[in-house]
């Protein structure tokens, strides 16, 4: 607001658009990680050694291991050229990589960036305020400033901030107000907003008394928000039907975006609040605040769903106090172009007006729905596409006038038509991005350092950077020159007449007529004032106006000298205050001439870029309207073919459906068949299921009684082995004891024997042993000797024989199948 701090902002050399970068303090953004990992701050502020400026203006960023980028690095796809190069290369996001030999991954993912400047995660709104907004916003200047991040990154916080709040109702209704605007001193959590508006009341209040009665300064205020591509005004004036008028959604009516003839952009029927005092200013950003859509996500509570913009319209009435509008007792205006164009119509207004229209601009966080949960709701959803889609737009303006600079000095630049009109934000930004006003333009980039926002910060950091090669075009350039010279003009014309009046004034007061004591006769007066205008007057002391400081001296030794020489009534004194007085009007007459050749120059400038911009908009409309005609005609001669196509199908249509219909009884009548088959067979198994359950209650009971039966063999079978092993072990013995009678027998008999043979001539068989059966031999052959001695009638009759292993196995078979 300080004319002085204007040179400061923009150095002559600088012709880039003015980005600075706000880091808040690191704070996870994932609710699990927010104090682990997650708020580990990925940023470092690197100071600068040949700094100018009070603010770094470099940082460097360091990608945390889970990041994308990381990832990246260590596969070692995306560096493998910077591991072996110099220490410092350009990436595709204009950013540097940093390390001095990349031999690691982690040092390789490093990056550095540079913008106007950089305020830390301690920097105080305050700071913000000072070192962005204040040099911004100039009286006499239109301005921009905006913030842009993700989600969370603390972009509200910087435009809105806080501290400005109402308390909630104590007991029995009453409130009680945090800060209520009526101190001067802003509270320390004030955002620019806030801040503004108390800078910008107290010089236009001091103005207004240093001017007064001249040319006076009011300040309005207006704010909106552009929602799903719609324009609504945040303060409606609520005396007006429309504004309060629901519509069949639950918003009021959205508002249209117009170009005035002059190319001003403004929204038509946008309210317009006068602001007296920083209280009412306040009220109304409250009020805006809480009108404005927002909604809590996975990441911030009280996140924007849209890009709001706030609208200080500073109005210079010359003569007149401001007028309310015709027609009702409201306050408010609207902006609208009869208004806003700088001549209003004498119908609606008396006075002579100019205005100055600040933006300050909080943009919705640019965000992923896969982290903020919007995939969940379908509006959400979509508010996060649209807001994507906008901000990618202004990303695409930004390149394309990157694109359209020459690259070398001296180049040529690349034509073409930057699509600003292609949403409504860029469709408003764009004569601050490419006019005059641009040099004004003042953009903040909010990041979190926090390691879970690496990524998506990373996109914000390049695209910040795109917006930094911005320059403002040489042309664009000399129309800041000129507007600056425009102004300076003005001053000096109005420092022209000042030094007029006191020229008037002064001549008055040492007019011969008005000196007491001192009368000068007419032809003595005559003839002095003819020696004024011839004399070659020497230039002693007296130097060429120009400056401010000039002008202030010489008024203040023409003060001096006048009231001297009406004290003493010095002769010499008075010729001295002449000759001044005639090398005044000649500067004076100088200035003017200067004056009128600057002014046929700006409106030369004025008209050709106004030809500029007509021409450009022609073309724009002329392709638009050719491409519009091409899609006609296909859309014409498409729309006979569709026609046919559509009959067509309905006739297909038809016809399946009649089809379906059959088709639906039919299966219909089946599905009954069915259901009474599946009745049959349900019963059919359950009588089947009762039968096959009995028998087997009938088999099991017969396996009990088979296996108690074999338990009773078993038992037998056993006492049958014990009784065998006793009889086999006796029937050795007696074996062994008829062996030895037997042979006792043998040796009385012997000399019988012989006597018999002797007798009768032939040997008497033994009659202990029995020839084995013929069939047998084959048995005791083919078996490994299994001989078992089984009591038997034969053995009652004292012979024994063997046995074929079958007949053992079938004899103890019963036993062993149990
Ligand atoms: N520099 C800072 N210092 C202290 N707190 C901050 C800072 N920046 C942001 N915050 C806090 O972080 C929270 C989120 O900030 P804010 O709402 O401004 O984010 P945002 O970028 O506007 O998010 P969105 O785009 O979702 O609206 C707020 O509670 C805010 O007070």
């Amino acid at each position: 607001m300080d004319g002085n701090s204007s040179s400061n902002f923009l150095p002559q050399n600088d012709k880039r658009l003015s980005v600075f970068l706000r880091v808040r303090p690191p704070v996870g953004t994932n609710a699990e990680n927010k104090s682990a990992e997650g708020s580990i701050s990925t940023i470092e502020i690197v100071a600068d050694k040949n700094a100018t400026s009070s603010l770094p203006s470099t940082i460097r960023t360091y990608p945390p291991l889970n990041s994308n980028a990381a990832k990246v690095v260590r596969s070692g796809n995306r560096h493998a050229k910077s591991s072996v190069s110099s220490s410092k290369s350009f990436n595709d996001d204009g950013s540097t990589d940093s390390g001095n030999d990349g031999s690691s991954a982690e040092v390789r993912g490093v990056k550095e960036y540079s913008y106007s400047g950089i305020f830390g995660p301690n920097s105080a709104q305050k700071d913000v305020y000072d070192n962005v907004a204040a040099p911004l916003f100039q009286l006499g200047e239109s301005a921009l400033l905006f913030t842009l991040g993700v989600t969370n990154a603390g972009k509200t916080h910087t435009v809105m901030g806080s501290g400005f709040e109402k308390r909630k109702k104590t007991g029995f209704g009453q409130k009680v107000q945090a800060n209520d605007g009526a101190d001067p001193t802003p509270h320390k959590d004030w955002g620019v907003i806030p801040r503004s508006l108390n800078h910008m009341l107290s010089r236009i209040n001091d103005l207004n008394k240093q001017s007064c009665p001249g040319p006076q300064l009011q300040l309005y205020m207006s704010y909106l928000e552009i929602y799903n591509e719609n324009i609504y005004d945040l303060l409606p004036d609520k005396t007006k039907k429309e504004a309060v008028k629901r519509y069949p959604g639950d918003g009021p009516p959205a508002l249209k975006l117009r170009e005035s003839r002059r190319g001003r952009i403004f929204v038509r029927g946008l309210a317009k609040h006068p602001i007296n005092n920083v209280q009412e200013g306040l009220e109304l950003a409250r009020e805006a605040k809480n009108n404005r859509h927002t909604a809590s996500n996975n990441i911030n509570a009280n996140s924007s769903r849209s890009h709001s913009i706030c609208q200080f319209e500073i109005a210079y009435f010359q003569g007149q106090e401001p007028m309310k509008t015709n027609g009702d007792d409201s306050e408010c205006e609207t902006d609208d172009e009869s208004v806003c164009s700088g001549s209003s119509s004498s119908s609606r207004r008396n006075s002579r007006r100019k205005s100055t229209i600040i933006w300050i601009v909080d943009l919705a966080g640019s965000e992923r729905s896969k982290r903020t949960g919007a995939m969940s709701h379908t509006r959400h959803q979509k508010e996060a596409a649209l807001i994507n889609a906008s901000l990618m737009n202004l990303m695409r303006c930004l390149r394309e006038m990157l694109n359209h600079q020459p690259k070398k000095r001296g180049g040529v630049a690349k034509g073409g038509v930057v699509p600003f009109r292609e949403s409504k934000l860029t469709h408003m930004f764009m004569n601050h991005l490419t006019g005059p006003a641009a040099s004004r333009t003042s953009m903040i980039v909010n990041v979190n350092p926090a390691a879970d926002d690496y990524d998506e910060t990373q996109h914000v950091l390049g695209y910040a950077t795109t917006a930094r090669s911005v320059t403002v075009s040489a042309v664009d350039y000399n129309r800041k020159c000129r507007a600056l010279a425009k102004e300076s003009n003005v001053k000096l014309k109005e420092e022209v007449s000042h030094v007029k009046s006191l020229a008037k004034k002064l001549v008055q007061k040492i007019s011969p007529k008005k000196r007491k004591g001192a009368p000068e006769s007419k032809p003595e007066a005559k003839r002095q004032r003819s020696n004024t205008h011839r004399a070659p007057f020497p230039a002693h002391g007296i130097k060429q106006f120009g400056s401010t400081n000039t002008t202030s001296s010489i008024n203040t030794r023409m003060h001096a000298h006048a009231s001297k020489s009406v004290q003493t009534g010095n002769i010499e004194q008075l010729q001295q205050l002449r000759e001044e007085r005639f090398i005044l009007n000649q500067t004076v007459e100088e200035l003017e001439q200067q004056l009128q050749s600057c002014e046929a120059e700006v409106r030369e400038e004025v008209v050709a870029t106004m030809n500029e911009q007509l021409e450009e908009n022609k073309d724009w409309y002329e392709s638009k309207i050719v491409e519009l005609k091409e899609k006609v005609n296909i859309l014409q001669t498409s729309n006979t073919m569709k026609q046919r196509t559509i009959d067509a199908q309905n006739e297909h249509i038809n016809e399946c459906e009649e089809e379906m219909k059959r088709m639906r009884d039919d299966y219909e009548a089946h599905i009954e068949d069915l259901n009474s088959n599946i009745l049959k067979l349900t019963s059919d198994s359950h009588a089947e299921k009762e039968t096959i359950l009995k028998s087997h209650k009938k088999d099991h009971d017969q396996y009990r009684r088979l296996e108690a039966e074999a338990g009773a063999l078993r038992h037998q079978t056993q006492e049958l082995r014990t009784s065998h092993s006793v009889l086999l072990s006796k029937y050795n013995d007696l074996v062994a004891s008829m062996q030895h009678k037997e042979k006792e027998d043998q040796s009385a008999l012997a000399p019988e024997k012989e006597n018999a043979s002797n007798t009768h001539g032939h040997v008497l068989p033994s009659p202990s042993y029995k020839k084995l059966p013929r069939e047998r031999c084959s048995d005791v052959a083919s078996t490994d000797c299994c001989v078992d001695i089984i009591s038997s009638p034969k053995k009652k009759r004292g012979g024994w024989f063997m046995r074929s292993p079958a007949k053992v196995g079938a004899q103890q078979s019963p036993s062993v199948g149990k």
